[in-house]
């Protein structure tokens, strides 16, 4: 090819000979034809490779950015700038200019549809893409138009013709060998895997350092397959421990049970009794942390088979703490069991974070009539599925859910959003849609069965600790008598009473 030289030479012998002048436009033309070649090949050879899914996606992709200048000006996707002429060109420099800014895009085909990334431009940003987004479904004739923000400056469109979160993941396999099911089994309980975005990429549940987690929806959309992946990752784990609440008293935990340190359905006073032997168990917890664990953040060292995470699930939570107020002495002794259940489960998920304490609640309402906001308002995670109202959606997720229409829950009450939720997920701006794992009864009940031989007792687990830990600091190295031990080192409450078996329940 011609070099910048040659190009020289070739405009010099040209002016020298005016008669050739013809062949200058020429010369500059020929780069510019090879270079716009070259892309039209590269993209018919894409063409040609694409399957039969995405060809369609592909032309999609074309037009739209054939078509984009027009079409952002059509639905006001443009913005006039002001500004005086540069020193150098022909109008004077008083004078003011108007020019069209448009934001530059980039097109990307996939097999769901098209993904569009737009850098914003002055005040087209976020906002300004969302109040278009019906619009450019129109224009574009898709389904829906999607949008996020993944960094500052980038904004993010998803034209889609087939939503890839209402493609059901397979039901994992319940007569699969343990390790060969789709859910990753992590060894690391601060790791909760709570599914998929809708680009397949896997999305975390900062566990760490959490003590509460609300996860609300409507009946039927997938609450109870949610927390059975959940157990699922976590009953190979001996440094994990579960109490095991079902609102609901049905048959649905009855084999998850085996694997529960403690368990209960919908008696309130069984329920009373058992959140008040975790609610004991912390205080013991925090009084010895320091001694045992060395730390005052049991998450510093993370959960071990001797200091367990204590996950506590509470199924249709809102049964438990609804209060008739009644009057009748029957209605009075169940309210007061109400109360007592509130307050425990309130100090639980507000002081059992940095003593491994952990409480699920799942509801299929979390207004404020369901479940107090005292409790759901210091959950740090919060998850919802399907929601029918804006009221419930906004009370689980807070009103920040407002201004994100695309991933409101009120969006996934059709079927085909059965598993698919929406949450605030760590390290990601805004609300992320996600495909949960589908993790059926039968496969939970089996893990968990074949986990049951972990089941320990943690508060005797403590006392062994807090015993051990008391020995150690009576032998001085220097063969001293016997010292004191700080009352610190020793559970500070009232003496703990724990049944003589491993697993009370
Ligand atoms: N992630 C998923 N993908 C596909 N289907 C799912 C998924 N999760 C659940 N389902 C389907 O939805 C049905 C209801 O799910 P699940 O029992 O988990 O709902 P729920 O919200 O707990 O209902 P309820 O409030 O009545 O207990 C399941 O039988 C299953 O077939």
């Amino acid at each position: 090819m011609a070099g910048p030289d040659d190009l020289a030479d070739l405009i010099t012998d040209q002016l020298a000979n005016p008669e050739q002048l013809i062949y200058l436009p020429l010369a500059v033309a020929a780069p510019v034809a090879v270079w716009w070649t070259a892309r039209l090949l590269l993209l018919l050879s894409r063409y040609a490779r694409a399957d039969r899914m995405l060809r369609p996606m592909l032309r999609r992709a074309w037009s739209i950015k054939a078509g984009w200048s027009r079409d952002a000006r059509r639905v006001g996707l443009v913005q006039i700038d002001r500004s005086r002429p540069r020193w150098w060109s022909s109008p004077p420099t008083a004078s003011v200019i108007e020019r069209e800014m448009i934001p530059a895009i980039r097109v990307q085909a996939c097999w769901w549809g098209v993904l569009v990334d737009a850098r914003s431009v002055g005040r087209l940003g976020l906002t300004a893409f969302q109040q278009a987004a019906p619009h450019l479904a129109d224009v574009w004739k898709v389904r829906q138009v999607r949008v996020e923000q993944p960094s500052p400056g980038l904004v993010r469109l998803r034209a889609i013709v087939r939503d890839p979160l209402t493609e059901p993941t397979p039901p994992a396999d319940p007569h699969a060998i343990e390790g060969s099911t789709p859910l990753p089994l992590p060894t690391d309980p601060a790791v909760w895997h709570a599914g998929v975005d809708a680009d397949g990429v896997p999305v975390i549940i900062r566990s760490s350092g959490v003590s509460g987690v609300v996860v609300a929806g409507l009946a039927g959309y997938g609450k109870t397959s949610f927390i059975n992946a959940r157990l699922v990752q976590l009953a190979p784990l001996p440094q994990v421990q579960w109490v095991l609440i079902d609102g609901k008293g049905g048959p649905d935990y009855d084999d998850l049970f085996a694997r529960a340190w403690l368990c209960a359905k919908d008696d309130p006073g069984q329920v009373r009794d058992h959140l008040a032997t975790v609610h004991r168990l912390m205080i013991d917890r925090q009084h010895t942390i320091r001694s045992v664990l060395g730390c005052k953040n049991m998450w510093q060292v993370g959960p071990s088979p001797a200091w367990p995470l204590v996950l506590v699930v509470i199924d249709e939570a809102h049964t438990f703490f609804n209060e008739s107020k009644g009057t009748d002495a029957q209605s009075k002794q169940l309210d007061a069991l109400a109360r007592a259940t509130t307050r425990l489960v309130e100090e639980l998920i507000r002081k059992g974070r940095n003593v491994g304490i952990q409480v699920v609640l799942a509801t299929q309402k979390a207004t404020a009539d369901a479940i107090p906001t005292k409790i759901r308002d210091n959950c740090q995670v919060a998850v919802s599925f399907a929601q029918r109202t804006s009221e419930a959606a906004t009370a689980i997720l807070g009103s920040d859910i407002t201004a994100a229409p695309d991933e409101h829950p009120r969006r996934l009450t059709d079927p085909a959003y059965i598993g698919v939720a929406s949450m605030a997920a760590a390290h990601r701006p805004g609300f992320t849609l996600i495909r949960t794992h589908h993790v059926p009864d039968e496969l939970a009940d089996r893990i968990a069965g074949q986990h049951a031989h972990l089941v320990r007792d943690p508060a005797r687990l403590l006392q062994q600790q807090t015993t051990a830990t008391a020995s150690q600091n009576d032998i001085r190295e220097d063969g001293d008598p016997i010292r004191q031990d700080p009352p610190a080192a020793f559970p500070s409450s009232k003496p703990v009473q724990h049944a003589e078996q491993d697993s009370p329940r």
